[in-house]
């Protein structure tokens, strides 16, 4: 992609080939807590934001994350780009611990390989600083290129993003919203990342633009050959441009699954409630009942942290957190979830509404003690 004599970065951008490679970014039992402002020592509380995460990304592969608002999805892709030091766990960038590292070795490491998009370019972008810095920046940081290199590459990001040149000079408050993104997107390109992170990047945007950034990031996705891990709210737009799906639910992954076999051929009961919720998916659109609201992330239930909604819960699934399981006795296909009773391959959502409406009508909810 690049016309420059740049340095190579550190994560490679993907090569087509059907071999299995390695990940660019591996997390290993990640847990994220977070200490909560209050008035006096004792009014703290605990918020376990990230409990537990396992996951990995390929290069060339697109990962959606969904889940319910706080249920982690930034707190776990602030890790994936390296922004967030994981309480404990391991977090490993093209094979290598990043956070046994020293800060300058980290920085050196992760900077070229990841890119992150934000939510609001608005609040994300250098206000005092105009397009052309804004895109240079990455590259003087890094040291990439003499100047006269650096300034090429930055009208290479441009065009590459769609900007015209006029704007080179402009502060990103003189750009429409949608032009502001497309700065964003440059920047985080500026190094040839092998993997894209991005948050929320159109749900900032009016509607009228949000088609037009999230076709240019999967464009610019297969053209450069990146990885991409994107967050959002917009579950039909994460089953689109997906290949995998992780869905979230209090902190913990409850369940990998490749995009073509959802809705109905997700196997935890959460992610088949949360997609029949979603418009566009079923049809008729018919939502699976759950019982009562998401539970405190400060205080989450003990075992699996769906039961105190799911309609199939069993004494075991307040006892014990229930393994991962795969889908498949080669686990080939990525497919895994954590339930102690999963919905038996097959169910259609119209059965699952039917068990669903009959077990929340007439079961009382299970007591447990919770934990202190
Ligand atoms: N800096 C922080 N201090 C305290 N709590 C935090 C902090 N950041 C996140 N949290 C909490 O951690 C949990 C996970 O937050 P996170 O932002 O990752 O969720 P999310 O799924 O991305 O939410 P949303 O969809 O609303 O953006 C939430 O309960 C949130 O309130």
């Amino acid at each position: 992609m690049s016309a420059t004599s740049l340095p190579t970065p550190v994560v490679e951008p993907a090569e087509p080939t059907a071999e299995p490679r390695e990940p660019i970014v591996e997390l290993h039992d990640v847990y994220v807590l977070h200490r909560t402002r209050g008035s006096g020592m004792f009014n703290r509380a605990r918020v376990h934001a990230l409990t537990g995460a396992d996951l990995a990304i390929r290069p060339g592969e697109t990962v959606g994350i969904v889940g319910e608002s706080g249920c982690g999805k930034s707190t776990l892709a602030k890790v994936l780009v390296g922004l967030q030091r994981p309480t404990s766990g391991t977090v490993a960038f093209a094979g290598k611990d990043v956070w046994s590292m020293s800060t300058a070795e980290r920085r050196r490491h992760i900077g070229a390989g990841v890119g992150m998009i934000f939510q609001d370019p608005a609040t994300s972008l250098n206000r005092r600083m105009p397009v052309r810095e804004i895109l240079r920046d990455p590259l003087d940081v890094h040291g990439r290129g003499t100047r006269r290199q650096r300034e090429d590459r930055v009208a290479e990001l441009m065009a590459l993003v769609g900007l015209p040149r006029s704007v080179a000079d402009v502060l990103p408050s003189q750009l429409s919203g949608g032009q502001r993104q497309r700065v964003s997107i440059a920047r985080a390109l500026a190094l040839e990342p092998g993997l894209v992170i991005a948050d929320e990047p159109t749900s900032a945007l009016d509607v009228s633009v949000r088609a037009q950034i999230l076709n240019l990031l999967l464009d610019l996705k297969d053209r450069l050959g990146l990885a991409m891990v994107f967050v959002s709210h917009d579950i039909q737009t994460v089953k689109r441009i997906s290949d995998r799906v992780v869905t979230m639910y209090l902190g913990r992954i409850v369940e990998q699954a490749p995009a073509a076999l959802l809705p109905e051929g997700a196997r935890h009961p959460y992610t088949r409630a949360l997609f029949s919720a979603t418009p566009g998916l079923l049809s008729p659109i018919d939502p699976i009942p759950l019982v009562g609201p998401v539970p405190s992330a400060t205080n989450p239930p003990s075992g699996c942290p769906f039961r105190t909604r799911c309609w199939n819960v069993t004494d075991l699934c307040a006892q014990e957190l229930p393994p991962v399981q795969h889908a498949n006795a080669d686990g080939e296909d990525h497919h895994e979830f954590r339930c102690h009773h999963p919905v038996p391959a097959g169910t259609s959502n119209a059965e699952l509404v039917e068990l669903a409406s009959t077990a929340t009508g007439r079961t009382t909810p299970l007591h447990v003690e919770e934990p202190a």
